[in-house]
């Protein structure tokens, strides 16, 4: 490293970045926040278990480790099971002093917004308001509403929680299919009766890159022609494309500044934007300041997966079993010559999109059908075992008749037969 001034002026000389060439944006905006739904939209995945309150408040609690502003932590209009988990929630927050924001989602009826009001006095905490209502024609129609009748709806709503002294962000659900008269509608009139911030929502996955860039610059344009320059915009997406992660980063560029995400992407259906991958991209394009300890991504996923029994998946990025493990000769090889220079910061890159250390992790080298001798005299080193030609041509005659990685008893097995036979 002695030849670099700097961790940056390393980087530019070793790796030539195509992402930065005439790079237009991805800009956070100053006033970014992000916004964890995992105890929301996660919970309403089918397969999740409702977690304890202990996990619910560890997690929590890691969120703001990780420079995480904002959590929504349920529905409290939704059964007094709910309301009593969220009233103790606020409550633990409160007595610790934390700085997360405590976000509450309810439908744009009194009856799910009288009991965030309660919440918030019992807690003694303020409670962001996270009223939605469906707002595109195939929603309309399958509930026999019209714009009227969901403009009325949402006013009464917006009142009552704004008259109690809560935020208000307005919530059209399937905003990215919604027509934008019927936006400008209920846009204005939740702007006129005191909702400070508008939600855009792709709640069923529907967006592409083009769908937020078009979407947030007409919002950013109904703002406008209210005359106001304090209401926010929210962006929440779904994974049913596969699209979410990348909506979720053009949205800040394009404009919002609060982009919601859930841990490992857990939620309804296919899910939402992934939190640890939102904030990993944006930490390797420069955008997050120290405030944000990424090294405790690795706990805060592995949390996620296990109060919400959520299996992660071998090959997912940063957290999967995969993600900095590998047995291939050629790769294993410039792994092996970087440990071997004693330089972890090539190591970690050289193989890597992603490097290990920033989330507390390490390149781990295994034995397979795809490996080569550096990957077997890396393996003996790790264990003090001393090699020998013979020993190991053994061991990668064994890994090649294999159609699968060798465990370590069977490394270990070869090792003893060799031994016994010399
Ligand atoms: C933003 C999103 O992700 S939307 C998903 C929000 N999360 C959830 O739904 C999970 C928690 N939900 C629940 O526990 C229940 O669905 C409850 C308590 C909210 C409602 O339960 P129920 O009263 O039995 O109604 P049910 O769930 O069968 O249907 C939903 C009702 O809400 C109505 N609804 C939905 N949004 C709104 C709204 N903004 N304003 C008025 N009514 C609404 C639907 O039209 C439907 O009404 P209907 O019963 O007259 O047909």
């Amino acid at each position: 490293m002695s030849e670099f001034a700097t961790e940056r002026d390393r980087a530019a000389d070793l790796i030539f970045d195509w992402n930065e060439v005439n790079r237009k944006g991805r800009i956070l905006p100053k006033n970014a926040t992000f916004f964890d739904e995992t105890l929301r939209d996660g919970l309403q995945n089918p397969s999740v278990v409702d977690p304890s309150i202990d996990d619910k408040l560890k997690l929590l609690f890691l969120m703001e480790e990780l420079g995480i502003h904002m959590a929504d932590i349920g529905l409290p209009g939704s059964s007094p099971r709910a309301f009593e988990d969220c009233l103790r929630i606020s409550k633990e927050l409160t007595s610790a002093k934390a700085k997360l924001r405590v976000a509450c989602a309810g439908r744009t009826v009194v009856s799910d917004i009288t009991p965030m009001i309660e919440l918030s006095q019992r807690a003694g905490v303020p409670i962001d308001v996270y009223a939605f209502i469906g707002s595109s024609p195939i929603r309309q129609y399958a509930e026999s509403w019209d714009v009227g009748l969901i403009a009325q709806r949402s006013a009464e709503a917006i009142d009552i929680a704004v008259k109690a002294g809560l935020e208000v962000t307005y919530v059209t659900e399937d905003t990215t299919r919604s027509r934008p008269d019927v936006l400008t509608t209920l846009f204005r009139a939740a702007i006129d009766h005191g909702a400070s911030r508008i939600c855009l929502s792709d709640t069923v996955g529907h967006a592409t890159p083009d769908g937020v860039r078009n979407l947030i610059q007409f919002t950013k344009n109904v703002i406008a022609g209210t005359g106001r320059t304090d209401v926010g915009i929210d962006w929440h997406g779904h994974n049913d494309r596969g699209l979410a992660l990348e909506n979720a980063l053009w949205a800040f560029e394009y404009g919002a500044d609060r982009v919601h995400a859930t841990g490992l992407g857990v939620g309804e259906r296919v899910g939402n934007a992934p939190m640890e991958l939102m904030l990993l991209n944006l930490k390797l394009l420069g955008q997050l300041d120290e405030g944000h300890d990424l090294t405790k991504l690795l706990e805060y996923s592995q949390l996620v997966s296990k109060a919400l029994h959520w299996g992660i998946p071998i090959n997912y990025p940063l957290v999967g079993r995969d993600a900095f493990r590998t047995a291939t000769g050629v790769h294993a090889a410039a792994i092996i010559k970087s440990i071997a220079k004693g330089d972890r910061w090539l190591a970690d890159r050289i193989y890597s999109g992603v490097p290990a250390g920033m989330i507390g992790r390490t390149q781990e080298i295994c034995i397979g059908f795809m490996s080569g001798a550096s990957n077997v005299n890396f393996w003996l080193a790790l264990r003090n075992i001393p090699s020998n030609e013979r020993l190991v041509s053994e061991i990668l005659r064994t890994a090649k008749g294999l159609d699968r990685i060798m465990t370590d008893d069977e490394v270990m097995a070869v090792v003893e037969r060799v031994r016994e036979a010399s």
